[in-house]
């Protein structure tokens, strides 16, 4: 388990933009130093706001994005091309525009008739990642280089709900979610024990709305009531704030804003 450490940026805006840069570097540096990189994405405003930034960014061009793993941390499980699934928002965002490689691109399963419900396209999922897991990582799922989470006003993250089962898994990697309270109801989510295999999880908040959130996971509260707090990475977790997220929290947590 790693301390939190915590970013706060002047805007949502800035916060997307220095997140997509530090993103940049850590997919080049993996790639200098083990071949490939592998990121798990986020869905949501903060998620998509980085992908954007980061397509935005000149230096996006410094990635070999043939050479790069993308996962995904949770999906609406709802048909393929929907416009509410993660996938097609981040393809919107980012990957349509960069060269990656498609077998490297492991979307969760759709809702589109092969999988017969969010139950057997989480188990389809911990399989591929199961597959892709080395002898040398932390149990049947990759040492992902990096994991983006963003944080839900609920203090959610992926689709792991306050006090909802997921957020209890100990033993499974995915899960499949029902009941979720914000829509749609059924998604699939990696789960805690999958998400703290990371060597870096990277938590993504912006907004006054997410000040609550944001103040609670980080001041102790437990996981099942507060899933933020049972976010983090083997080596480092990285809270990305904006000011207004981080309005509630003890100010000698973390440095002053950048200008
Ligand atoms: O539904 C979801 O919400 C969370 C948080 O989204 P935000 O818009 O409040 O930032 C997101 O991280 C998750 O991937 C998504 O499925």
């Amino acid at each position: 388990m790693s301390t939190p450490q915590i970013v706060v940026h002047r805007d949502k805006e800035l916060m997307a933009q220095a997140a997509a840069a530090r993103l940049i570097t850590k997919i080049v540096d993996a790639q200098a130093a083990r071949g490939s990189a592998s990121v798990v994405l986020t869905g949501g405003r903060n998620g998509n706001g980085l992908l954007a930034a980061l397509a935005a960014a000149p230096a996006r061009d410094a990635v070999d994005w043939s050479r790069l793993d993308l996962w995904w941390g949770d999906e609406r499980f709802l048909p393929e091309g929907d416009p509410e699934r993660n996938a097609t928002q981040a393809r919107e965002a980012l990957l349509d525009a960069v060269d990656l490689d498609p077998a490297r691109v492991h979307y969760m399963p759709a809702a589109d008739g092969k999988h017969d419900d969010a139950d057997a396209a989480a188990e389809v999922y911990a399989a591929e990642l199961a597959a892709a897991a080395r002898p040398e990582d932390h149990g049947p799922v990759p040492s992902f280089d990096v994991l983006l989470l963003g944080v839900g006003p609920d203090t959610h993250v992926a689709s792991l709900f306050p006090e909802l089962p997921g957020v209890r898994e100990t033993e499974r990697t995915v899960v499949g979610v029902h009941g979720a309270p914000k829509p749609p109801p059924t998604r699939v989510s990696l789960t805690l024990p999958a998400i703290r295999a990371a060597r870096e999880v990277w938590l993504l908040a912006a907004g006054e709305d997410k000040a609550n959130a944001v103040a609670m996971a980080l001041s102790g509260a437990g996981e099942i009531q507060t899933p933020a707090a049972g976010a983090y990475g083997r080596q480092r977790t990285l809270w990305l704030l904006d000011a207004p997220a981080a309005a509630q929290l003890p100010r000698g947590l973390y440095p002053p804003a950048s200008p």
